[in-house]
């Protein structure tokens, strides 16, 4: 029997090779294509005539991206194949295939059988015959949807659904589902076999090394909902941890650009909460094809030169991200232009005469100037104005003229005279400073200057806290500038405007992320080349559509930084209240409605986890209970039959404690053993505050163990997780149980949590938080 069963299961995986060899011999000649045009076309462009090239540009342009796609493209092409009753109606789709949902009436006999009308393949691209037959549909188009979405309860025209394991030209093995069990279907006659025990099964239950992998073959349905909604206004996903809303954002990203790639080309952002999380899902667009389209980038480099990965102590980060900053910043943009040494009197010499404003005039004026709205750096002409005509008047000069047009004349000679001598120009300089965003901040570090700034907003003891984190800074602001202050600095940025005298920069990496210079032709290199790269950072603010990562997480500044960036976007927001850990959920969530807009918004929820084995789920869920009560937990859809390991270190305390060594022990100890249990990766997690320990305590252990503070995990997974002293993590901030939820949340396969005194273990370890 099992022999038999075998020789069927040889049978089909001899029948996806021999499609697969189609496919590979198809792919060939589309290369061969390819590089024919690109050949072609480097021809014509020695004719060199601007239509000529021109031309060139479009042809090597498509071959190239063509070439690029199908060799990225190589390893695992083709994943999926469905089996498919006869459609409603006859019609067929652009590619080639029929496009009836619903099976047609005697699709199935009377007796319960039926024949498969159409088998579709599906793959990372769509590949036609020379016949224009369909060899492989893109994942992305509609006639792969029942792939994804079909299931016993609804159907459709599916019989059966199959996942082709492949690598490079070779396939390895199939996994089939059968949708519609209760008929009996024939292909060419022969009964449809089905074969294998789940594919989803089995990529959940792969090792998980330091990059994440696309879930192209095994998408569930409730996610490929969310992946193919239509993109207009707001798109909404919540779910617990592990139910995918990382990888559906990715794979969104992926579908839009299938989509409409005119739109959308260079034109998506997805912000992530922390750098470990972008290098971590980096890999994953690539994979789908889409090689430097969409840039991901972590919230504390969204702001061009700031490239920030350290954190501020909870109350301190609780501060900057909060919607109070915006009052704070208004008044330090302003009063930042006192800070240098203020010149308390201007002299100069016009017309023969000496002229001089003094303190309470150039005050007066600097009220007037200030009565405006603009940026404070573009008042700065009016601010020059105002003190030619302080100036004139003081002159008396005016009485001199009854005529109109004469004494116009002599005004601007006045003013000429007075604009060009370089004790005037040296005067506005260091009166009216042109303002940096980094410079504002830096000033902020005084505390009595920033006391004055937030009076009736911030406490003492919260001006204090805030001026004390930005002494990291230099007077002009350089030095290292953590997660929250990018928020300010992009606020600051607005309050200020752009300098008048731009500097010069260089290319910024993500110029080329943006696909832009790929999709550039023969007239965009024409146009000169500085409108061509304002349009660039132009663009790199205002994108077509954002993707929100860990949403739950941004705080008010943070919303309204990603909100500058999207004013005429469509959104996807994913996130999870129960993993916030911000501490003012009501705040953040009026800053995202103002960022979002009254655009209309539609929810989606996911209720499935993919990551966690039921077992480490089970224990996650106790913290859920105490962190947000009442909250439906996703459903784990594994399990390994591994309980959580709970160890105890005779250690406990301040992070400078005597007994540090002794917890810095036990945490090595357990890591090791994690490193001895699983292929991948160990995750170990420690309070915020222990971060630099935790670097020290696992140094050269092996590469695949990597040491985390609370906060960095959000987002990532490990084979194992080793979670230190739940009762820090929690104690570290007000929102600590949910950080805590995040860090049990981890663990593809293991999880130990090791407790130290503080966590009041009991006798088996389970550390007081973790009981039931
Ligand atoms: N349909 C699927 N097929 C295979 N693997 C999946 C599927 N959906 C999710 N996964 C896997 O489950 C894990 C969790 O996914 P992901 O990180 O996207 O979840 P999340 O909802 O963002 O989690 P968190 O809120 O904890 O950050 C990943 O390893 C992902 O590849």
């Amino acid at each position: 029997m099992g022999a038999q069963h075998d020789s069927v299961r040889e049978r089909e995986v001899r029948g996806e090779q021999s499609h697969l060899d189609d496919v590979y011999r198809r792919l060939e000649e589309k290369i061969h294509e390819a590089e024919f045009l690109m050949d072609d076309a480097s021809k014509r462009a020695q004719v060199g005539t601007p239509g000529a090239l021109a031309e060139r540009d479009a042809q090597v342009f498509r071959a190239g991206l063509h070439l690029n796609r199908l060799n990225s493209e190589f390893e695992d092409f083709l994943f999926g194949r469905i089996d498919l009753l006869l459609g409603k109606d006859g019609k067929k789709g652009p590619d080639g295939a029929y496009t009836s949902v619903e099976p047609a009436e005697g699709a199935v006999r009377e007796d319960g059988t039926a024949e498969i009308a159409e088998t579709l393949h599906i793959g990372r691209l769509g590949v036609l015959d020379a016949d224009y037959s369909p060899l492989v549909i893109d994942w992305r188009a509609p006639a792969a949807a029942p792939f994804y979405r079909s299931t016993p309860v609804a159907p459709g025209r599916v019989v059966r659904r199959r996942v082709i394991r492949s690598k490079g030209r070779q396939v390895l093995g199939v996994e089939d589902d059968l949708l519609r069990p209760e008929i009996r279907a024939t292909i060419d006659g022969v009964e449809l076999p089905v074969i294998g025990d789940g594919a989803l099964m089995a990529a959940l239950g792969r090792a998980r090394g330091h990059a994440m992998r696309d879930i192209v073959s095994s998408i569930q349905a409730e996610q490929d909902m969310v992946i193919r909604a239509p993109a207009a206004s707001v798109t909404e996903v919540e779910g617990g941890p592990g139910t995918g809303k990382t990888a559906v954002a990715l794979h969104r990203a992926a579908y839009l650009l299938y989509q409409d790639r005119r739109r959308y080309a260079g034109g998506i952002l997805i912000v992530s909460p922390t750098p470990l999380l972008v290098s971590y899902t980096e890999g994953v667009l690539p994979s789908l094809g889409e090689e430097g389209q969409v840039a991901i980038r972590a919230l504390g480099s969204l702001v061009e030169g700031a490239e920030a990965d350290t954190y501020d102590e909870q109350r301190v980060a609780r501060v900057k991200g909060s919607a109070r900053m915006v009052k704070v910043l208004r008044r330090a943009a302003r009063g930042a232009l006192e800070l240098g040494e203020m010149p308390q009197s201007l002299r100069v010499v016009a017309f023969g005469a000496r002229i001089e404003l003094g303190a309470e005039e150039l005050r007066a004026v600097r009220q007037q100037v200030l009565g405006g709205t603009a940026p404070v750096n573009l008042m700065r002409p009016r601010a020059r104005r105002l003190l030619l005509d302080a100036l004139w008047a003081r002159s008396g000069a005016r009485r001199r003229y009854t005529d109109d047009e004469l004494e116009a004349e002599a005004r601007e000679a006045f003013d000429e005279d007075i604009a060009t001598e370089d004790v005037f120009t040296e005067f506005l300089d260091a009166w009216w400073p042109e303002l940096t965003p980094r410079r504002v901040l830096a000033a902020m570090a005084d505390e009595r200057r920033l006391g004055r700034w937030s009076r009736r907003v911030l406490r003492p003891d919260e001006v204090r806290a805030v001026a004390r984190s930005l002494r990291r800074l230099d007077a002009e602001g350089a030095g290292p500038l953590s997660v929250h202050d990018v928020a300010l600095l992009d606020e600051l940025h607005l309050l200020l405007g752009a300098p008048a005298r731009p500097k010069k920069r260089d290319m910024d990496p993500l110029d080329q992320l943006t696909g832009l210079d790929e999709l550039t032709t023969y007239a965009d290199r024409e146009a000169p080349r500085r409108e061509r790269a304002e349009r660039l950072a132009e663009e790199r603010r205002d994108y077509a559509h954002i993707i929100v990562d860990e949403a739950q997480d941004l705080t008010p500044m943070q919303w309204r930084m990603v909100g500058r960036r999207g004013r005429t976007a469509t959104w996807t927001v994913v996130g999870d209240p129960a993993q916030s850990s911000w501490s003012d959920p009501d705040e953040a969530a009026a800053a995202r409605d103002e960022a979002l807009g009254t655009r209309p918004r539609r929810r989606f929820e996911l209720t499935v986890n993919y990551r966690n084995p039921s077992e480490v789920a089970e224990l996650a869920d106790r913290v859920l209970a105490l962190a947000m009560p009442g909250t439906a937990p996703p459903k784990a859809v594994r399990s390994t039959g591994l309980r959580p390991r709970f160890a105890v270190a005779v250690a406990g305390g301040e992070p400078d404690a005597p007994d540090a060594e002794a917890l810095g022990a036990a945490v090595r100890e357990e890591a090791a053993r994690m490193l001895g249990e699983v292929d991948g990766t160990v995750g170990v997690v420690v309070a915020m505050g222990r971060r630099a320990q935790a670097r020290e305590w696992l140094k050269g252990l092996d590469d695949r163990v990597v040491p985390l503070g609370s906060l960095e995990a959000k987002g990532l997974e490990y084979d194992a997780t080793l979670v230190v002293s739940p009762a820090e993590i929690a104690d570290e901030s007000p929102a600590g149980l949910r950080v805590l939820y995040v860090a049990l949340t981890r663990a593809t396969q293991r999880l130990t949590v090791l407790s130290s005194a503080r966590d009041l273990p009991d006798a088996e370890g389970v550390p007081d938080l973790l009981r039931d």
